[in-house]
């Protein structure tokens, strides 16, 4: 994982370097790699640079107006397909340009070099985006801050005691049974569907099965509770949470394109508050439920086992309070992630049986007789996790994400620009860019590959085709801000796609359709994505 530049330690810049060397880091002809730029802009004053007069500002930017932004948003289309306007502005304006949404003034980039740039610029405290409506409603239920509405500092803390569990190798190793659990009743529900299907092999809308076994799997490793979301009946408080999140998600990205004076005179804004309502108190039950099990254990005298929900109540760093809207965050961010990213590998293998077959003859190889995979079988499955990254490239959930540079001025391509300047990091038009990704449109995962595989052979990819520009794909993002479930959701990732290739060959129930993406503050198909699973051993049980 790429590491975030902190500026703690900033020296005069006429002490380290020159205005050459600082207009030759920042210029469009001479890019640094990474670890100059990391040098350069943990070193660089930014306040001394702008004197020298040599930059320009953001008023020399080009971008669309606010009623050109509205009039390819609203008429031509673009408000649910948010990540192809990336490209049509990084082909009209270049890499760097300025927009408005809504009272937010938006600095977008879009080439890895100025993502680069901006990330390295981020401070101690990277701040994504200022959550205000979501800060507003937490602040009118008297709820605590969590992760996305905080001040920087308490960001950090909550970020300090929830680190630990997640994102340490060991911790997340010993959630392997419960995932593993868990994807073995995924097996059985698409069992169960295929019975029910006409040929005995269609699954329909695959995505909202997944969803559901992203929230049992959330849930079972943040509750340690189990709550049968991949059983026939579903919870009604599982569905109340899935219509909460849609719901959540898609009013998102509409109240902020209104003045924030507006928003409680919105009826989208009522919504809006409700979705949140729904959400908080799903999982505020989900956690008193597993409070009132761990005192009942006490009381008997019995160990509780020490499991993630159960640090997080122990710990003294964190609140009752802090704990419900940290959770609910955390079940939020896992389950639409995990679920629409095995979504698009499936569609994808079940449209290129090179691929899939490549992917179940590495895992077969690995784990033969259908043996379940362990955490160090995926360290030899290379193709597996080949396939992962290319489903996220050319899908990446989060498709544009967002840095607000709250500490220093910074300075990004040869702009400067005052703290509090928003940007905008266009991840999908990069990963979507011809100059970037060779074949960028194609789903090859040998572009991810050190060694050898029969098409690279062929003469396609060869083993330096592996190595791509630096922050040309992070799609957990990077540093202290990055995917505090990235460990959690990996693992989920291949052990789901491992396990469904031990057991079934995957068809597109209509190969002729194309299902695009549209974007619902995350990237998600447009419509169902209706798979055929057929059984690789006709006579295997699951
Ligand atoms: C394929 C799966 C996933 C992808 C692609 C993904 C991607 C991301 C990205 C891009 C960010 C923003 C990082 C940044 O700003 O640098 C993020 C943040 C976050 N993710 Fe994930 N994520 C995934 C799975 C998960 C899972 C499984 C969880 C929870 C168990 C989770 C919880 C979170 C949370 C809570 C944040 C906010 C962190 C903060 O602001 O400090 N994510 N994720």
């Amino acid at each position: 994982m790429l590491s975030t530049g902190r500026l703690g330690h900033t020296l005069r810049v006429s002490e380290l370097c020159t205005r050459t060397l600082l207009v030759a880091a920042v210029g469009v002809e001479l890019r640094p790699s990474a670890s100059q730029v990391k040098f350069v802009w943990r070193s660089l004053n930014v306040s001394a640079a702008a004197e020298t007069n040599s930059l320009k500002g953001i008023d020399d930017l080009p971008g669309p107006s606010i009623s050109n932004d509205l009039y390819m948003l609203l008429f031509k289309g673009y408000l649910n397909k948010i990540h192809l306007l990336q490209s049509v502005y990084k082909n009209l304006y270049g890499p760097i340009w300025r927009s408005k949404v809504g009272s937010y003034m938006m600095i977008n980039v879009a080439s890895p070099a100025l993502i680069a740039q901006v990330l390295q610029q981020e401070g101690r405290y990277p701040v994504r985006f200022e959550m205000k409506h979501w800060r507003d409603y937490r602040e009118m239920r008297g709820q605590a801050l969590g992760l996305h509405a905080s001040d920087a500092t308490d960001w950090h803390q909550l970020r300090r005691t929830l680190n630990p569990g997640l994102l340490k190798q060991k911790e997340v190793a010993a959630f392997a049974p419960t995932v593993h659990q868990v994807v073995g009743d995924l097996l059985k529900r698409i069992e169960f569907l295929r019975s029910c299907s006409q040929d005995q092999a269609t699954v329909s809308n695959i995505a909202s099965e997944l969803y559901k076994f992203g929230f049992e799997a959330t849930s079972a490793i943040l509750f340690e509770t189990r709550l049968g979301c991949l059983e026939q009946n579903i919870p009604k408080d599982t569905m109340r949470f899935i219509t909460a999140v849609n719901d959540m998600l898609t009013l998102s990205q509409l109240i902020v394109l209104f003045p924030r004076w507006s928003w409680s005179v919105l009826p989208i804004w009522k919504r809006f508050v409700k979705a949140w309502d729904d959400l908080y108190d799903v999982a505020e039950k989900l956690i008193d439920r597993r409070v009132a099990e761990i005192v009942n254990q006490v009381q008997r005298g019995e160990p509780t086992e020490s499991m993630y929900l159960t640090k997080l109540l122990s710990s003294d760093q964190m609140s009752r309070a802090d704990v419900n809207v940290t959770v609910t965050e955390l079940l939020l961010g896992g389950v639409d992630t995990t679920s629409n990213t095995l979504t698009w590998a499936l569609y994808h293998l079940s449209r290129d049986h090179r691929v899939q077959n490549q992917l179940y003859m590495e895992v077969s190889s690995v784990c033969p007789d259908r043996q379940v995979p362990a955490t160090d079988d995926l360290s030899k499955m290379p193709y597996l996790k080949a396939v992962i990254k290319e489903t996220l490239r050319l899908y990446p959930v989060v498709p544009g994400n967002a840095r607000l540079i709250t500490e220093n001025d910074v300075i990004v391509d040869k702009y400067w620009f005052p703290k509090k300047t928003l940007f905008h990091l266009c991840h999908y038009a990069i990963s979507h860019d011809e100059t970037v990704f060779t074949d960028a449109e194609s789903f090859v995962p040998e572009r991810w590959l050190r060694t050898k595989t029969p098409l690279m052979a062929a003469g396609t990819y060869g083993p330096d085709s592996c190595k791509h520009q630096p922050y040309s794909f992070i799609p957990f993002g990077v540093g202290l801000r990055g995917c505090v479930g990235k460990r959690l959701a990996e693992m989920e990732l291949y052990f789901t796609l491992s396990r469904l290739m031990q057991l079934y060959t995957v068809i597109p129930e209509d190969a002729t359709t194309t299902i695009n993406p549209i974007t619902r503050t995350l990237l998600v198909p447009e419509e169902p994505v209706n798979l055929r699973f057929q059984l690789r051993d006709p006579g295997a049980s699951v």
